[in-house]
């Protein structure tokens, strides 16, 4: 679940830079491997900055201020695909046609067949694991086939109507033309979020910015927020701004899993406040929880909720049963969020390391524990152990979403379905699984109404993890016992950091797909801290498309 940001600012003397490392610290919680920038500054020249780590760390001034340009293209990654070396660090980049730069949320569940086009038809070399290259050199090679010296609006809509007809999955997407402007587009479903603000710039004109989430536009000033409608593509130039819808109509299922622990609470998805659905989905969890209980015979004494994500619905949940809420576990704020970091190992470790539970709160109590999910069950198996070590009496778990029985393929990187504590089991053996004496689930019509209720006009939501409906088509058992092979956790400990792996499948071409990364790409810009500066290397020379305002 990555974070995609592009800024167009109306006055390209002005450098873009640190408002896109700012923007992107407000979407880290969406990928803490790696994070890039790449901005576009005068002849078109593209610089660049991304490396393994957080924007806090990877971003320090010197590596701002080396990235020049009033436009740019950023990304934080949370991979879904290949490995988290840094060569799959985003934004992508290749120099033909025009020079591109791209920024992918998603994941693509067609990138064998994609490959093989790749090889056999269009002969582009992808040279990383990662679907977003592939994704990328898809657009490229649409654009390609254009054969003009220079391009316009009708092109690249057309380059994207037809990469909607050959990537199959979820994208939502930012790109950059040299000297041209910025794209946004959103998968025909619509399943990962995009949008589009407006501010007016320091010199009077116009600014742009695309974010993956509305929470970076409040805080730059943006406002207009709009969300890029699912098939839709949008291109901003200094002086025109075109959006078209460049696919057939399908069915818009937005993941609801944004809306249960992605998305910052104070971000609006197509319409839908998170922190609201959030306070719903404790209000609608109050009910059954209620229901559980009566059956039970059991009592509750304390709310407590599991930091962060859960703390709003629990809140509600608490004021809605008449119980007393308490934070009862203390978050250490310099852990960031576990659920999405690489590797069981690094997860289970800093759940301890992150929370903390104050006896005082637990002590001869009937706990009920409130988180938004269960997934693998390495968050709740940690702190019902340590609400029982520090005296709770009894433990009761209760979550925001349904049971997780069923593989992410669009975006969030649980692909093994073993590897999921409700997978093959009912309420009493997870409850057996986490060491709790109950656990309740909110059930997936309530979790979908707290949602839906606020913007009725979205029919569907992609529940697939829930309920193994599948909206784009294409994912059929061979293909998930596949990417459970290619993708468990077992499977990425056999793929050490400092490999670059190879997109799995065909594809190789004349050149055998490993080694350094040569995506058009210095590796001696890719590599480090504050590795940033221009992408064709020596300072002086004019990029190969030199093209400011001669793009079209
Ligand atoms: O069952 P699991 O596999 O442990 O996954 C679910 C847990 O992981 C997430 O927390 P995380 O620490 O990532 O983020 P948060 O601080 O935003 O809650 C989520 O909020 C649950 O607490
Ligand atoms: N979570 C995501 O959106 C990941 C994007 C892409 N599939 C990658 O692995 O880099
Ligand atoms: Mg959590």
């Amino acid at each position: 679940m990555c974070g995609i940001l592009g800024l167009l600012l109306h006055d390209s003397s002005i450098d873009c830079a640190h408002e896109i490392s700012e923007g992107l610290s407000l979407l880290q919680h969406r990928g803490q491997d790696a994070c890039g920038i790449v901005t576009c500054g005068p002849k078109g020249r593209f610089f660049q900055c991304k490396a393994n780590g957080m924007v806090r760390d990877v971003f320090d001034s010197n590596a701002v201020s080396r990235l020049i340009g009033g436009m740019g293209v950023g990304h934080v990654r949370y991979p879904t695909a290949g490995s988290s070396n840094h060569a799959e660090a985003q934004p992508f980049y290749v120099n033909s046609p025009y020079g591109i730069v791209f920024a992918h949320n998603g994941n693509l569940i067609n990138t064998a067949s994609l490959l093989h086009f790749m090889d056999a038809d269009a002969h582009r070399h992808i040279n990383t694991s990662s679907d977003s290259e592939l994704l990328l050199n898809i657009f490229a090679n649409n654009l390609q086939q254009t054969g003009k010296f220079r391009i316009n609006e009708e092109d690249i809509f057309t380059a994207i109507g037809g990469l909607m007809e050959q990537c199959k999955g979820a994208y939502a997407c930012v790109a950059m033309l040299a000297g041209f402007g910025i794209i946004a587009f959103r998968d025909p479903n619509g399943i990962r979020p995009v949008g589009m603000a407006v501010r007016r710039g320091a010199t009077g004109g116009r600014d742009y910015m695309f974010s993956s989430e509305s929470v970076v536009a409040d805080a730059s000033g943006f406002g207009e927020w709009e969300d890029v409608k699912p098939g839709e593509a949008i291109i901003i130039t200094r002086s025109s701004i075109s959006r078209r819808q460049v696919s057939g109509p399908a069915t818009f299922a937005p993941d609801i899993f944004e809306y249960v622990y992605f998305a910052r609470p104070d971000s609006v998805l197509d319409g839908i406040s998170v922190y609201r659905s959030r306070m719903a989905m404790g209000d609608n969890l109050a009910d059954e929880v209620q229901r559980v209980l009566r059956e039970e015979g059991l009592n509750v004494d304390v709310v407590i909720p599991v930091p962060d994500t859960s703390r709003v619905a629990a809140l509600n949940l608490a004021q809605k049963l008449k119980l007393p809420y308490r934070e009862g576990f203390i978050k250490n704020r310099y852990v960031g969020r576990t659920f999405i970091m690489p590797g069981q190992q690094m997860r289970k470790k800093n759940v301890r390391r992150k929370l903390n539970a104050m006896a005082l709160e637990f002590v001869g109590k009937n706990v009920l524990i409130v988180d938004d999910s269960i997934v693998r069950g390495t968050t709740s198996k940690e702190i019902v152990q340590m609400a029982k070590d520090v005296g709770a009496k009894k433990v009761i778990v209760a979550s925001c979403a349904p049971p997780i029985r069923f593989s992410n393929v669009y975006g969030i990187d649980m692909p093994s379905r073993v590897e999921l504590v409700a997978h093959n089991r009912d309420n009493n053996a997870i409850a057996k699984a986490i060491g709790a004496d109950l656990v309740i689930f909110q059930t997936l019509p309530d979790l979908i109404g707290a949602v839906r209720q606020f913007n009725p006009d979205i029919k569907a939501f992609d529940c697939s993890v829930f309920d193994g409906f599948y909206v784009t088509g294409g994912v059929d058992d061979a293909y998930l016992q596949h990417i459970e092979r290619i993708r468990s956790d077992n499977a990425k400990n056999n793929v050490q950091l400092g490999d670059v792996g190879t997109l799995e499948g065909k594809g190789g071409g004349a050149v055998k797909q490993t080694g350094i990364s040569t995506n058009g790409v210095k590796e001696d810009v890719q590599v480090g801290l504050g590795g940033s500066g221009p992408i064709n290397g020596a300072d002086d020379t004019v990029g190969l498309h030199n093209s400011w305002m001669g793009a079209r």
